[in-house]
């Protein structure tokens, strides 16, 4: 509830449409109540008196509430669909704002599944529900109340019919939109676990081909979708039934007002018109509960979309919550990590553990140590996409969390292991590193970057389209565009992180001299599987299960940690590096 009313704050710019949608339905309201009436007095006193005058007059005012009915109903469908769009375009707006500024902590604890469904489905079902709500709750209630007040004064004979036909109709509505509302959260959730199956096959599309995994995910795809069909056809079917219910609980009362009425008639204390009118009204009620509680289920079915529309809107960044003591406007990219530690989870096993060194201003920090020991985590969390749990990570001497996070991150040029292009031109992805690049600075980053090579055989060069995922690039054309995007930055902190994986050895050797020669002043970090990669940095930290086992240039490393000697040994065994 509390989710609902604070999502509604979302209608305020909408005011206007918001109140006249209503009030245009409650002239269609007035106008449909009144059409009983005047007929009752057509037949009644026109019709019965022989009096064609009257008729005719009844006759026009029947056409002329007729057609400011259909205004009503006309002016109320555009302002409710404008409030209602609009409302959503900018819930899905903010949406989306925040979960730019997610951390990577927030987005691993959502998944990329929930957030789609959220977007796509739940913004849907929200949007639906405040338009329905605005055309139809309205006009419900009103059509309800107002046939049963006109029943007590032009009716009121058959008016206890109605005292107990009321009550057993309350009584299905609130019994099944309670059963469906459980229903339809658990249709939402179903939906998250499709859209993460349908987003994890797109995206390993080749790898599910390349293990003959294919009927494997078709069978686990459509474990998924069958329990989303049962649980959706569930939730439709206690709606669907809520129908025939109510209508056999209306026929009855028209039955027993039939009844009563011929009797009445026959006695001479009650007029036909007086029974059509009743019926009339009773088909008016049944059709205000109808649509009424469509418009209810429709809300319910809203109520958990709403909810989980909130959790996005509330979620806390944890990384943007400290607050900017320092005035720190440029960064010279002294690093310093000091006992920091840190685990994915809370309350998790850490997979950093009270890691401290120095990285000195235009040094070379070469990072190694067996797979999955920490090498990624550790400069991760140079831009901030995690938090450190326990001690803290310095830049020129500042606690990081204490700098602006724009100024920090916009320092650091970052390549990641595995590299990610936008779909649009070279040239596009490229001014991702630094939107004010000039062509000359994006041919010199690309030339670093061992990139121009291959974008020269490009009959459009730089203006080359990607795909997607740039899936018209080979995966070392793609590293090589991911270390031109953070070249064009000039950073004063670099991050590769396995970034030469895919390059080949020569190239590589090339990218590390433009480090040297063009980056002398950049602080930078080279996580790498080979000894080669990082053979001349200033220093190497050798990682080991999370835990710094060893640290100093490679000479001082051969002579002090024994693991670092390890993978030089089987490294040189295979010929990747040079035994000395
Ligand atoms: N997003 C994540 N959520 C939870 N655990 C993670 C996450 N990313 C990594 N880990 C875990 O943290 C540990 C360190 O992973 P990390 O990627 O830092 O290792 P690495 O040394 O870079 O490995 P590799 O050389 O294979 O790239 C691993 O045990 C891994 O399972």
């Amino acid at each position: 509830m509390n989710s609902v009313r604070k999502l509604l704050t979302y209608t305020k710019p909408y005011k206007l449409f918001v109140i006249l949608a209503p009030l245009l339905m409650a002239l269609e309201v007035t106008m449909d109540l009144a059409q009983p009436l005047i007929m009752q007095k057509m037949i009644d006193h026109g019709i019965a008196n022989d009096d064609m005058a009257y008729v005719i007059q009844m006759g026009t005012l029947m056409i002329v509430s007729a057609i400011f009915g259909l205004l009503g109903g006309a002016g109320c469908t555009v302002y409710s669909t404008r409030a209602a769009v609009n409302f959503a375009t900018d819930i899905r707006r903010d949406v989306f704002k925040k979960v730019e500024h997610f951390s990577s902590k927030n987005r691993d604890s959502i998944g990329s599944g929930k957030l789609i469904t959220i977007v796509l489905s739940d913004l849907t079902l929200v949007q639906t529900a405040l338009m329905m709500t605005l055309r139809v709750l309205v006009r419900g209630p009103l059509l309800f109340i107002g046939s049963i007040i006109l029943v007590y004064f032009q009716a009121r004979e058959l008016f206890p019919i109605l005292l107990v036909l009321i009550p057993i109709l309350l009584f299905f509505i609130i019994f099944l939109s309670r059963k469906a509302g459980t229903w339809f959260k658990r249709v939402q959730e179903g939906m998250d676990r499709l859209n993460t199956k349908l987003q994890e096959n797109i995206a390993g599309i080749r790898v599910v081909k390349a293990f003959v995994r294919k009927d494997y995910e078709i069978g686990l795809f459509k474990k998924v979708n069958d329990s989303l069909t049962k649980t959706t056809m569930t939730a439709d079917q206690i709606i669907t039934i809520l129908m025939p219910i109510l209508m056999f609980v209306i026929n009855i009362g028209i039955v027993i007002a039939l009844l009563l009425g011929a009797i009445r008639v026959d006695e001479g204390t009650l007029q036909v018109g007086v029974i059509l009118a009743f019926i009339n009204y009773l088909n008016i009620i049944l059709m205000a509960l109808m649509t009424s509680s469509m418009v209810l289920m429709q809300i319910i079915r809203a109520f958990p979309s709403a909810e989980r529309i909130q959790q996005v809107l509330e979620t806390e960044n944890e990384i943007e919550r400290y607050v900017v003591s320092e005035q720190v406007s440029s960064i010279k990219g002294e690093v310093e990590f000091k006992d920091v530690s840190f685990s994915y989870s809370k309350n998790g096993e850490h997979v950093l553990k009270n890691i401290s060194f120095t990285a000195a201003k235009g040094a070379t920090i070469g990072i190694i140590g067996p797979t999955g020991s920490g090498k990624s985590t550790l400069v991760k969390l140079l831009p901030r996409m995690y938090d450190v749990d326990h001690g803290d990570i310095l830049v020129d001497g500042v606690s990081m969390r204490n700098i602006k996070l724009e100024t920090l991150r916009s320092s650091i040029g970052y390549v990641m292991q595995k590299p990610m292009l936008f779909s649009g031109r070279i040239k596009t992805n490229l001014r991702f590193g630094k939107a004010t690049a000039t062509d000359e600075e994006l041919e010199a980053a690309s030339r670093n970057a061992c990139a121009t090579e291959f974008i020269e055989k490009f009959a459009d060069k730089f203006d080359r389209q990607l795909t997607q995922g740039a899936t018209n690039l080979s995966g070392g054309q793609k590293q090589r565009l991911s270390l031109a995007r953070a070249f064009v930055r000039k950073p004063a902190i670099l991050i590769l992180d396995d970034a030469t994986s895919a390059v080949d050895a020569s190239s590589e050797a090339t990218i590390l001299q433009a480090l040297e020669s063009d980056f002398h002043e950049t602080t930078t970090f080279v996580v790498a599987s080979k000894i080669s990669s990082i053979i001349n940095a200033d220093k190497i930290v050798v990682m080991d299960d999370g835990a710094l086992v060893g640290m100093g240039t490679h000479h001082e490393l051969l002579e002090s940690c024994p693991l670092y000697q390890e993978i030089y040994t089987t490294q040189a065994q295979i010929g990747g590096v040079a035994v000395e």
